[in-house]
């Protein structure tokens, strides 16, 4: 049996939860519910659980929901072989009348009704499907049939650690792909790419990747040749002025002893804690509070 990591790049520990929890499901028969923002992965890692669970062996469908009604689903269900698993991608796009189908469907599965062979049920959805299910635009027993585990697809922006890693992998592979020599990254570019949000998650730093190793095989990625959105995102994020220097200067030793002082009073007394709100090291405050001669 594979393991569930096979393909699955990220070693931050909110990754490495996640593909704990779908190791853990993937043996057994209940249905999985995969949440996450576009592009964090939710397809693959559904992929993934039938990979790693006994029925690896058998057919994996994906039936995307958007558009497919009472009828459409009747069909998809029908044609799925016992043993199989089937991936209903983004859910909370069917309608109330085909919700109530799979409803049926699962719980006659379960029941091991005539006719209703041993299908597999993983969904995924980029909604809020309980925001949904109390706005009344998703079933309440659907959605408690579904959620017995959901799995939530952390987005980029929250696993950073993960996005070096993902980076150097998706550049050597697609590289191969395209009989490129894959392209370095300066150290600044390689920092605006761990700073930058990746609103479209995994799936738009892996166009990222693709793209940079065509423009630029072989080649060292500037700041210079990076996408427009990255750098801008960038300036605003970190590279902006934090504080403007009024034309008259400023006494910076002055300043320094003064936030010094905020920072204690803010945290209490507790010097860990100054330390954290001016982003220092203990160690380097201690310093810093002899140096200013601040009880
Ligand atoms: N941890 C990961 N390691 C390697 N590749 C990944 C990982 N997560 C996602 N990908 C890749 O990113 C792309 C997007 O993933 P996927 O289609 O599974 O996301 P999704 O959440 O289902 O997106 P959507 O909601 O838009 O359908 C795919 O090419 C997938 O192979």
């Amino acid at each position: 049996m594979n393991s569930v990591t096979e393909k699955m790049i990220g070693h931050s520990p909110v990754f490495t939860r996640v593909v704990n929890a779908a190791r853990m499901v993937a043996v057994t028969d209940v249905p999985v519910l995969i949440s996450g923002e576009p592009g964090t992965g939710k397809a693959l890692l559904a992929r993934e659980i039938h990979g790693a669970s006994p029925r690896a062996l058998a057919a994996f469908r994906v039936v995307g929901c958007s558009g497919v009604d009472e009828a459409g689903l009747e069909i998809e269900l029908q044609a799925s072989a016992a043993g199989s698993t089937l991936f209903l991608d983004e859910v909370a796009d069917l309608g109330l009348e085909a919700q109530a189908k799979l409803l049926h469907y699962m719980e006659s599965v379960e029941a091991g009704r005539a006719g209703y062979p041993n299908v597999r049920i993983l969904v995924s959805t980029c909604r809020d499907l309980l925001a949904l299910q109390k706005a009344g635009r998703f079933r309440e027993d659907l959605y408690y049939r579904l959620h017995v585990v959901p799995i939530t697809m952390p987005p980029l922006r929250d696993r950073t650690d993960d996005i070096v890693l993902l980076l150097k992998q998706f550049t050597a592979d697609l590289a191969r792909r395209h009989g490129r020599k894959a392209p370095r990254y300066s150290v600044t570019a390689r920092n605006l790419i761990k700073q930058y949000r990746w609103p479209g998650n995994v799936r738009e730093l892996h166009n990222f990747c693709e793209r940079m190793v065509i423009l630029m095989a072989g080649a060292i990625v500037q700041t210079a040749d990076m996408p427009i959105e990255i750098r801008r995102d960038a300036s605003t994020a970190s590279d902006s002025t934090l504080f403007t220097l009024p034309e008259g200067g400023i006494d910076l030793f002055a300043l320094e002893g003064d936030m010094i002082r905020q920072a204690i009073s803010m945290s209490g007394g507790n010097r860990s804690k100054a330390a954290r709100l001016l982003g220092l090291t203990r160690d380097t405050l201690l310093y810093r509070i002899q140096k200013h001669a601040i009880e």
